[in-house]
């Protein structure tokens, strides 16, 4: 009971801090109501309440008056609301720090159409999401933050459950680790180079004209139900991911490639997962930016650098996230989740039963009809 009159007193404080209020007069007399605390409550992991605001006053205020909320309680609280009513939540337990990647218990989370999966946000929550329906997504962050690792697990997961209906085009321009995917099912190439992945995207972009020429034909507005009236001739989403695509900002051909994938790849299935350690103006500036629908923010060097990949105006900064792995998904909402860890080790052992290598013969031919070679670029260099 005194804890419950302590919470409660607690946020009433911070309300009358900031003047959360609505002044009026009645007669002779002046009156000041603030919002009204409805419930405050210790839960397992947060405290809980749930506020009204009074008659008159403008939700906006709320908004404006917000950051005594993390003056009071913290940075770890989540505010949710209508205009009137509102519940609060304000956590109290350190989120999970590390999260070992289990495919068996991600797996209620992997049945999107491409499901590519987040984190866990301070609640627990498991986040991922469908590019089908969220086109396009960027990953930026610090060296270190935790973007290859996230890559890692979020193309370890597709081609676990996917291989079949995505064609994967990977490009690698650190030439860090997408040999991990090579020979596996649904990987058509992994790229180290330049001029392997400029003739890649050429390739793509007939693909987008093909695939164009088919919905206007077919009168159809998306692939999947071009799929569907003709599964005889039925096209796999292809997904482009390259790594550090700051290396290629000067090549105007591949970037203007890229940023036509970005435009036209929602409808014709053809997705992109771009990645840098800046969010760099020059990549982003045009329509690319705004087409990279979903955005892992990890760490930061600044608030500028956050804003840039979270938006203007945001008042999440991802230049205050501490660990690795850690990072502001910009979805619909913006949430800080964890990512799950997946070792290269790990990673390697999920994948083997997936791949396909080339047996040669004596003349040197490769014997084994399962083996589908990566004809679109010609000889792989490594
Ligand atoms: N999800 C995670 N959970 C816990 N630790 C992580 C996670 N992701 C990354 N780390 C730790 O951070 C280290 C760096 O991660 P990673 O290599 O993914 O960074 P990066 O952002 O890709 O860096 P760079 O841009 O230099 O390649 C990893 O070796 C690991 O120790």
């Amino acid at each position: 009971m005194i804890k419950r009159f302590l919470l409660r007193a607690k946020l009433q404080n911070a309300f009358k801090l900031v003047d959360l209020s609505h002044k009026f007069t009645k007669g002779k007399n002046q009156f000041t109501r603030y919002p009204s605390i409805r419930i405050a409550e210790e839960r397992q992991d947060y405290l809980y309440y749930v506020f009204y605001l009074p008659e008159g006053l403008n939700p906006n205020d709320l908004k404006k008056k917000e950051y005594v909320l993390s003056q009071a309680f913290g940075s770890a609280y989540e505010l949710k609301g209508d205009g009137k009513k509102y519940s609060l939540k304000i956590f109290t337990s350190e989120p999970e720090t590390c999260i070992s990647f289990d495919f068996d218990e991600l797996q209620p989370f992997l049945n999107h159409r491409i499901p590519v999966l987040a984190g866990k946000d301070s609640l627990g929550e498991m986040h991922s999401f469908d590019m089908v329906d969220n086109p396009h997504l960027l990953i930026a962050g610090e060296t270190g933050s935790g973007k290859s690792v996230t890559i890692r697990m979020i193309l370890t997961s597709l081609i676990l459950t996917k291989r079949h209906t995505i064609d994967f085009y990977l490009a690698d321009m650190k030439r860090s680790e997408f040999h991990l995917f090579r020979y596996c099912q649904g990987v058509k190439a992994v790229m180290t180079k330049k001029d392997q992945l400029l003739s890649c995207l050429r390739f793509l972009r007939i693909e987008l004209q093909q695939r164009g020429d088919l919905l206007d034909g077919s009168e159809l507005e998306h692939i999947d139900k071009y799929n569907e009236r003709f599964p005889e001739n039925h096209r796999n989403y292809i997904l482009l991911c390259i790594d550090e695509v700051a290396l290629l900002k000067n090549d105007k051909e591949l970037m203007d490639i890229v940023e036509e994938i970005s435009c036209i790849g929602r409808a014709l299935g053809v997705f992109l997962i771009l990645s840098m350690q800046r969010p760099d103006g020059k990549v982003l500036e045009g329509q690319l930016k705004n087409n990279l629908t979903v955005r892992y923010a990890f760490q930061h060097s600044d608030k500028i650098n956050s804003d840039i990949t979270l938006g203007r105006g945001t008042k999440e900064d991802a230049s205050k996230l501490g660990r690795p792995g850690q990072f502001y998904l910009k979805n619909a909402h913006i949430t800080a989740v964890q990512a799950p860890f997946l070792t290269v080790e790990r990673a390697k052992e999920y994948l083997e039963p997936y791949k396909i290598r080339p047996h040669i013969d004596v003349k040197g031919e490769v014997v084994n009809e399962d083996f589908a070679p990566m004809t679109m670029i010609g000889e792989e260099s490594e």
